[in-house]
C-alpha cells in the first residue's frame, strides 16, 4: 500500500450507523485522507460519502481487523478511529484486542467513541 499515510476507519455493527453520520458531518475532514477501513465498515462510510478514497479491507472477523494491525506495524496508519461496541461478544474480540495492542505498541492517536474521534480529526494533518 504504498505511498502517503492512512486513516483507519472501524466500526462494529451496532456502531456502524454513527460511523456513517459521522462520515458525513467530517466529510471535508475525510476527504483529505486515504482511508483504509474494514470490509463492511468502509461499504458504509461510502454510501454516506461517495467520493472519499476509501480501500475496503477484509470484513473484521474475517481478518480486516488484523490487516490493520499489520499497517499500523509497517508505519502506514497515522491514526485509528474505531467505534467499538462495548456490549456485544464477538468472535474475534482477540483480533480486536491485537488492533488495539498495536495501535498503543506503535503509539499512533486512536479514538475508540465517537466524542473522542471528533475532538481528534481536526487535528490530524493527512
Ligand atoms: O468487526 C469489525 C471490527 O472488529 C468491523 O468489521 P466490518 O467493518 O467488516 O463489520
Amino acid at each position: 500500500m504504498a505511498g502517503g499515510k492512512c486513516l483507519a476507519l472501524i466500526a462494529h455493527d451496532q456502531k456502524k450507523n454513527e460511523m456513517a453520520e459521522f462520515a458525513r458531518r467530517n466529510r471535508d475532514h475525510l476527504a483529505q485522507w486515504k482511508i483504509v477501513a474494514t470490509g463492511t465498515t468502509g461499504g458504509r462510510v461510502l454510501d454516506a460519502v461517495p467520493d472519499l478514497h476509501v480501500i475496503r479491507l477484509k470484513s473484521g472477523p474475517l481478518g480486516g481487523d488484523q490487516q490493520i494491525g499489520a499497517l499500523i506495524s509497517t508505519g502506514e496508519v497515522s491514526a485509528l478511529i474505531f467505534f467499538v461496541d462495548p456490549l456485544t461478544p464477538m468472535p474475534h474480540d482477540v483480533d480486536v484486542k491485537a488492533l488495539m495492542r498495536l495501535a498503543i505498541v506503535y503509539d499512533i492517536p486512536m479514538a475508540l467513541n465517537e466524542s473522542t474521534a471528533e475532538k481528534l480529526l481536526p487535528t490530524l494533518n493527512a
